[in-house]
């Protein structure tokens, strides 16, 4: 299967003839949902892999490419669905799976993003729903489906509990963030993005830098143009303490631009640390870097969506 932009929808050729597999993450989430995994994998006629460790589903993707899977469900949260991923990026196997989350995680963003409401809707939909060419984000070699955070919200996003993401969800890294400004040494950084040719450069003290690729974080928060070939870029600069939540909240709830807040959309971006090395979240995993080079590879995913999955959503 290529990764040409709408492969199938209902009505289209049976799955009944393809190897299909579930990579499942026993652990995340509430860490209740194998007994039903399997049951659904069974009836449906995916074998299952179990992970046992951090990192282990990367190569159980990997093997899974290698042994001729055509269907891929990544069941966990997202992290689970990065590294299934990174999986088939290391096997060079993007085109020839086609890729299916089945959120049984904490936040399960990507999955809230593509439409894919709960595990057995997902199985449906990577069996009978639509795929979609879904462009994948690059971060010095390494994939990223979601987003990537320099600074104030990838501090936030390590520091937020597991309890306040299940009340939250995706507000909570906003939450923590807001709460913990006030200690916050902002980012001596400079920015420089790629967009239809023209340059586009920032230097100075941010809060933090926010790189969406199915993810919006500024006007509300919520999904982005995942196949436009752009990186959605908020660039959230240093302010005065009396002015954070203010601006916080005109762009979460009420989706206005501010003064601080800079918005611009890129193909390709490069984030240098000027005075030390910055922490960047990649799908919510932390790593640090002195500066990250972040590439689209335009609908390089073929992956199963749900009904609700808006191709374009407008602001
Ligand atoms: N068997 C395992 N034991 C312990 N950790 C595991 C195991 N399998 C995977 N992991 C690790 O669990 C971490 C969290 O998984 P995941 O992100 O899928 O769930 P979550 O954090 O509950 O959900 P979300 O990311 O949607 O909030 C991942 O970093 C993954 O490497």
């Amino acid at each position: 299967m290529g990764s040409s932009t709408t492969v199938r929808t209902d009505g289209g050729a049976s799955t009944d003839a393809l190897e299909k597999r579930v990579v499942v993450n026993p652990e995340s989430g509430s860490g209740d949902h194998l007994d039903s995994v399997y049951r659904l994998a069974n009836e449906r006629g995916y074998t299952v892999c179990e992970t046992d460790r951090a990192g282990h589903a990367v190569d159980l993707a990997h093997e899974a490419a290698a042994e001729g899977v055509d269907v891929l469900g990544a069941c966990g949260g997202d992290g689970t669905l990065k590294e299934v991923i990174e999986g088939l990026v290391a096997a060079e196997a993007l085109d020839d799976v086609r890729l299916g989350v089945l959120p049984a995680g904490t936040a399960n963003i990507v999955a809230t993003d593509l439409g894919i409401e709960e595990i057995e809707h997902g199985f449906a939909m990577l069996d009978e729903g639509a795929v979609r060419a879904l462009d994948l984000g690059v971060a010095d070699g390494e994939p990223f489906v979601k987003s990537c955070v320099a600074g104030l919200t990838a501090d936030a996003s390590a520091a937020t509990t597991s309890d306040v993401k299940e009340r939250f969800g995706p507000l909570a890294f906003v939450i923590t963030g807001v709460q913990q400004a006030a200690t916050f040494d902002p980012l001596d950084v400079a920015i420089e993005a790629v967009a239809d040719g023209e340059t586009w450069s920032w230097s100075g003290e941010a809060l933090c830098v926010l790189v969406g690729n199915s993810r919006r974080f500024t006007n509300r928060i919520g999904q982005a143009n995942v196949e436009d070939g752009l990186f959605d870029v908020t660039v959230i600069e240093e302010m005065p303490q009396s002015d954070r939540v203010t601006e916080a909240i005109a762009q979460q709830l009420l989706g206005r631009d501010t003064e601080h807040v800079d918005r611009l959309f890129a193909r390709r971006l490069q984030i240098v640390g000027c005075d030390r090395s910055i922490d960047f979240s990649l799908d919510g995993e932390i790593s640090t870097h002195d500066e990250l080079d972040l590439q689209v590879r335009p609908g390089a995913l073929s992956m199963a969506v749900g009904p609700e999955y808006d191709p374009d959503p407008t602001d």
